[in-house]
């Protein structure tokens, strides 16, 4: 067996954090995971701390950070693993799969309990996110999330639980693959997706969530107020209500692209009703409907169509595309 060479870049969240005496989980200097006794394949680990943040304050720019370490890591290694907080993991394996186009795997995992907690999940998950990115079969499937013996793809998963170590789930497209004891067992391949190469990310993109009797006030003071885009999780099949639609109209009228979601959990959002704030009028508007992500992956994706001066039709067919 040849001994892969696997680059882990660790970040923070509870992976890397421990329990104090009254219970509450902080940050800490060590990272407990250096060092660990793993049962592993043939790897040889290169490891860097990159950052030690919680991943509440993990944006755009340390996800850009991410990426340009990978590309400079060019060919030099079969493999990374990333360890990253499970708030907004989806987030940056979102990202890093939407703008980097690599051969070899990408896997990201993180933990629920922190390293000194009893059933703490974090140098399992490590391990296993180790052996699912020296797995050759693991090669040209995007961004890998690997947690609690299951494999998700970055385009489907979302974190389903609070405090649960099942916590990340693939509601649209069902679990991508399993761990065993001594396999790694792939279900399905994925569709194939347009990578954007993205160099700002400083673009101010808000998420908003529909709900019954929304009004329009809130879409107008954002009109006024400089932003480059927005995201609406909007009711079922991406429906408003009617003063919600006159608001997103004048956003339109201010040439500022609307993206519409839903606000299910599961599902694809696409227009059905045809009637003030249904989904046909939305888009005869002009708002575009992203295909099968939820809010937080939409304002990435348009983050990074807008900054690769995606206009008109070309956004819209980037945003629709799986
Ligand atoms: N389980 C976790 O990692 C949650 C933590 N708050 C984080 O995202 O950093």
């Amino acid at each position: 067996m040849t001994i892969k060479k696997i680059l882990v870049l660790h970040t923070g969240g509870t992976i890397s954090m421990h329990e104090d005496e009254d219970g509450d989980v902080e940050t800490g200097v060590e990272n407990p995971l250096t060092g660990a006794k793993m049962a592993l394949p043939d790897v040889d680990l290169t490891v860097e701390s990159i950052f030690n943040l919680p991943s509440e304050y993990i944006g755009p720019t340390h996800m850009l950070a991410l990426q340009h370490r990978i590309v400079a890591a060019g060919n030099d290694f079969d493999g990374v693993v990333i360890t990253h907080g499970t708030d907004t993991l989806e987030e940056t394996s979102f990202f890093l799969d939407s703008t980097l186009s690599v051969d070899f795997p990408i896997v990201i995992t993180g933990a629920m309990r922190s390293s000194n907690e009893l059933g703490s999940d974090g140098l399992y998950n490590y391990q296993s996110a180790l052996r699912v990115a020296a797995d050759n079969n693991s090669r040209r499937r995007g961004v890998l999330i690997v947690m609690n013996d299951e494999i998700h793809a970055a385009r489907f998963v979302t974190k389903t639980h609070t405090t649960n170590v099942a916590t990340f789930g693939s509601p649209i497209s069902g679990t991508m693959g399993l761990l065993t004891k001594r396999q790694i067992i792939y279900f399905y391949d994925l569709p194939k997706r347009r990578v954007l190469s993205v160099e700002n990310v400083n673009k101010s993109i808000p998420v908003l969530k529909a709900y019954a009797g929304m009004d329009g006030q809130l879409l107008e003071l954002l009109a006024a107020s400089n932003i480059d885009g927005i995201v609406i999780e909007a009711l079922g099949a991406g429906n408003l209500s009617r003063e919600a639609a006159n608001g997103v109209v004048y956003l339109l009228s201010r040439h500022i692209p609307v993206v519409i979601v839903s606000r299910s959990f599961n599902g694809v959002a696409e227009p059905v009703y045809d009637y003030l704030g249904g989904g046909v009028q939305l888009e005869k508007a002009g708002a575009i409907f992203a295909t099968s992500i939820n809010g937080q992956k939409a304002r990435l994706k348009l983050l990074v169509g807008l900054d690769s001066q995606l206009n008109n039709e070309d956004l819209r067919d980037y945003l629709h595309q799986v």
